[in-house]
């Protein structure tokens, strides 16, 4: 597939903010219903206002009695507002985190299911901004601004439909006096879009640079490639600070023009509302309330507007995060309801890096359940591109690679680990209890299934762990190389797959912990298919047969007998380490 991760389309990103609304819909109508509430209770304050204004200009009865019964309803209903509005927030806040860990949990799950073979090719960069920065933005706005943009609609609409009513003129006036804000907005919006997407990218470009550079130091080291890996940070610098650059030109111009508009309503009424007073056509208390609902205009519509702009900011990244639903079914792979017997098949395989120059040239290959088969052949010649093969982290161009008739690479994660392992040395202890990081081999396993799989390996650690299975690694305790190795391989005994696939799992330790990581090893192996790397004969005299490649192809395959009685190149590899002084 291509390296670009996909960005959902708008209609995409409704209909995902539509389901994650819907999913707490009790929630949603809870922050409309209170707020409204709160709105409603809200208006009562300007309104007796109004009242007091033509209770003392019309001066009759006991005017300040009157006015002091007012002043207290308008006091009471502003408390009333105030708490109203506080439940309200307090109910979307609850719902934003609730839809904020949603969408996170969602973005996982897709990214944990996408298969090896898939996952292997994404831009690492572009999918840990998209989990960390995007996904973050989208929980802030879902936390904060949709009660905030709920809460702020509805009190702005009660707000315009109260002058409406109070005086049709009035509130017409202050409409027409809003389009101005409906103009900015709508410029803003046409141009947000597009700005705040490449916003995104161009970040995540930048990460996906700095990482390639730092997973690759000591090859940038090597062949002094430092001035291109600047050069090319530089250029994603400078992309990403057009790209923000934009995106401030945007607010810059929204922000003043929105400012200006706010205020256009209050001048418009009290114009208009002073002309009709002096005319006699409308009461003072109705042209001050008028004006004070329209003044209060300016604070939901203010919110809105900062919000209007975060949100541009977070659709963005809403579609970022959701574009990983887009990958092509293709991409992806459906359960496999049972995979035919346990005998791997390469057939005829190719398989090319780039597309240009294929690395294995056609790979005939057997290999039978139990057997022990070692691969060898010099540096280059694509025994580690056959191992990754094997282990359906790729699939080969032409040809296939299949376990009991279904190809490996078709297989989802949870049910590959249960055929084929790769071991390498490359072993990752996550941030977590102990038991978290062995139960994502086996989810289901049980206690003494962990203490088994350890046990097996030779972890004998474990039973000083401060708080057993519960220990926090990398916090409260650091395994060193031979026990992180032997977590990982209690991880292989717990998934239990039938083959495993050993490439360079021990090749480069130090002694002292390739002899402890042989040993929690050999536990490991026993019944199971072995395809081992071989990189010391010794280990290619052991095994049952042994494939040697050469330049991508599958020269002699056979018993350590047969090959070193042919003589061929395994043959003359032998004699030469034989003949070697500290050869055994
Ligand atoms: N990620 C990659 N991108 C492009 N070419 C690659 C990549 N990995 C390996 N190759 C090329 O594929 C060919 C086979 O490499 P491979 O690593 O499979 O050989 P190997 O026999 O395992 O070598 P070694 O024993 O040195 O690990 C080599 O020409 C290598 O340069």
């Amino acid at each position: 597939m291509s390296t670009q991760l996909p960005v959902a389309g708008p209609a995409e990103v409704r209909a995902a903010l539509i389901r994650d609304l819907g999913a707490d819909r009790r929630s949603v109508v809870g922050v409309v219903l209170v707020n409204g509430l709160a709105a409603a209770a809200g208006l009562v304050g300007p309104w007796l206002l109004g009242r007091i204004i033509d209770t003392i200009r019309a001066g009759s009865g006991d005017v300040l009695s009157a006015v002091d019964r007012l002043a207290f309803g308008a006091l009471l209903f502003t408390v009333v507002q105030t708490v109203l509005a506080w439940w309200a927030l307090k109910i979307g806040y609850r719902f934003g985190e609730r839809t904020a860990a949603r969408v996170r949990e969602r973005f996982l799950q897709r990214t944990l299911a996408l298969p090896p073979r898939v996952a292997d090719h994404l831009p690492t960069g572009d999918l840990i901004s998209r989990g960390s920065t995007d996904a973050s933005l989208v929980a802030l706005t879902l936390r904060s601004a949709v009660p905030e943009v709920l809460v702020a609609t509805v009190h702005a609409l009660f707000l315009i439909v109260a002058v409406l009513f109070l005086d049709l003129r009035l509130g017409l006036c202050g409409l027409v006096c809003l389009l101005g804000v409906g103009a900015a907005v709508r410029w803003y919006v046409r141009r947000a879009r597009p700005v705040y997407l490449a916003v995104a990218s161009t970040g995540a470009e930048i990460a996906d640079v700095v990482a390639s550079t730092a997973k690759g130091a000591r090859t940038v080291e090597l062949l002094g490639l430092e001035r291109r890996r600047t050069e090319a940070a530089e250029a994603s610098i400078t992309q990403a600070r057009s790209a923000r650059l934009a995106a401030l030109w945007l607010r810059t111009v929204l922000f003043p023009w929105s400012e200006i508009a706010l205020a256009l309503p209050v001048v418009g009424v009290l114009l208009i509302g002073g002309a009709l007073y002096a005319h006699d056509l409308v009461s003072l208390g109705v042209v001050v309330t008028a004006t004070v609902y329209l003044r209060q205009l300016v604070g939901p519509l203010d919110t809105l507007m900062l919000w209007i702009e975060q949100l541009q900011g977070a659709g963005a990244s809403y579609a970022r995060v959701e574009g990983l639903a887009d990958i092509p079914e293709a991409e992806l792979t459906p359960r496999v309801e049972s995979v035919a017997g346990d005998r791997i098949r390469v057939d005829n395989a190719h398989y090319s890096y780039t597309g240009a120059r294929d690395v294995l040239h056609g790979i005939d290959l057997v290999v039978q359940p139990g057997e022990r088969l070692a691969i060898v052949g010099t540096s280059g010649a694509g025994k580690s591109t056959l191992a990754r093969l094997l282990a359906g982290l790729d699939r080969p161009h032409i040809g296939s690679v299949t376990i009991g008739g279904t190809p490996v690479a078709d297989l989802p994660p949870d049910q590959l680990r249960e055929h084929v392992v790769l071991i390498t040395q490359d072993h990752h202890v996550f941030h977590d209890t102990v038991r978290d990081n062995l139960l994502i081999a086996k989810p289901t396993a049980t206690d003494d299934e962990l203490h088994a799989a350890l046990t097996a390996v030779g972890a004998t650690w474990w039973n000083d762990l401060p708080h057993g299975l519960d220990t926090e690694l990398g916090e409260e305790t650091t395994l060193d190389d031979a026990s992180a190795q032997q977590l990982s391989l209690a991880r292989v005994v717990l998934a239990d797959p039938h083959t495993l696939i050993l490439d360079e799992a021990t090749a480069l330790l130090d002694p002292k912990t390739a002899r402890q990581t042989e040993r929690s090893l050999a536990a490991v192996l026993r019944g199971r298919t072995v395809i081992a790397i071989a990189h010391r004969l010794q280990t290619a005299h052991d095994a049952d047969r042994i494939a040697v490649m050469e330049a991508g192809h599958l020269v002699e395959l056979g018993t350590h007998q047969t090959l070193v009685t042919t003589n061929g190149p395994y043959g003359q590899l032998w004699q030469t380490w034989h003949a070697e002084p500290n050869s055994p």
